[in-house]
């Protein structure tokens, strides 16, 4: 980890709130990995692989008028990555009944209690999305059920739907650092029906699965969609994630062509979160 190699951006932002909040959530979509606040705004990570020069042209919330946002950027050995993501996670607790924190944090006592070092993978529940996924997962019946969780991060959700009773549960991401943190995530959580899987929707093959988790982005589940479907037992759900209010039209027509049924909708700052049926 000490030789990845990460460009920093400082970012200034007025208002802070919700500026910071909302920046942080479109530069997560946008491939930065990590954030740190700070007293003006926020610092954001981008491995330099996948950094480019356009990588801010889709960033809405800088061509606001609401907003004044201005930055500069380096690039940076990240040596003491921990220390300062450790200094900036709070635990949260998904209504009463589900906590997500660091092993650092004391133990909570709600029914489900997840601990994650989430180190550079998205799914520490502060997203709106995770949160949302997890809110889906806690309202829905997961007992012996089968389970694909599709771009995992951290694994919270597969972690979570194995402490519902799911079983097995594939957790799969393309993401080396976050197949490499699912894992150990899953270690920390005494999973036993979790395999990890390094990859995208090639891998799921002849797979299949009574409920499908996928919190990706709008692109990305419009085009595996097919492959999600064909992968879908009868009598399965669909739980997805990762987009606005003004994609659901989008991921709707998609899912109505393969014949699911549209179910329920959560939603949290313009984010949503569907639930579909076969
Ligand atoms: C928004 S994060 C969700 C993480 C976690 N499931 C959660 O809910 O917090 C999306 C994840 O999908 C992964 N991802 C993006 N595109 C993917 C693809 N085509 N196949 C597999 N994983 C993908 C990313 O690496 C990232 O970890």
């Amino acid at each position: 980890m000490s030789n990845i190699i990460y460009i920093g951006y400082e970012f200034e932002v007025s208002p802070e709130q919700p500026g910071v909040e909302i920046l942080i959530a479109e530069l997560g979509y946008a491939g930065f990995e990590s954030f740190v606040e700070t007293p003006h705004g926020v610092t954001a990570y981008i491995q330099k692989e996948e950094w480019h020069n356009s990588i801010l042209d889709d960033i809405q919330i800088l061509n606001s008028e609401e907003f004044i946002i201005t930055y500069s950027f380096n690039e940076i050995e990240q040596t003491n990555w921990n220390a300062e993501w450790e200094k900036n996670f709070n635990p949260i607790v998904v209504d009463d009944i589900c906590a997500v924190r660091a092993p650092f944090h004391d133990k909570f006592n709600t029914p489900y209690d997840i601990v994650i070092e989430p180190k550079m993978s998205f799914g520490t529940g502060h997203h709106e999305t995770t949160h949302m996924m997890i809110q889906h997962i806690l309202k829905n019946d997961f007992k012996g059920k089968s389970v694909l969780d599709m771009g995992c991060g951290t694994g919270v959700l597969a972690i979570l739907a194995e402490m519902k009773g799911a079983k097995p549960i594939d957790a799969v991401d393309y993401d080396n650092w976050c197949y490499l943190n699912s894992l150990e995530n899953v270690d920390r959580n005494h999973c036993e029906h979790i395999t990890v899987i390094e990859g995208d929707a090639s891998v799921l093959g002849e797979h299949t699965y009574d409920i499908i988790i996928a919190n990706i982005n709008r692109n990305i589940l419009l085009q595996d969609m097919a492959t999600y479907v064909s992968c879908l037992n009868a009598g399965g759900m669909l739980l997805l994630s990762g987009f606005y209010n003004d994609d659901i039209p989008a991921i709707k027509a998609a899912c109505e062509t393969h014949l699911l049924k549209f179910e329920e909708k959560l939603e949290r700052n313009n984010w949503v979160a569907l639930k579909f049926l076969t």
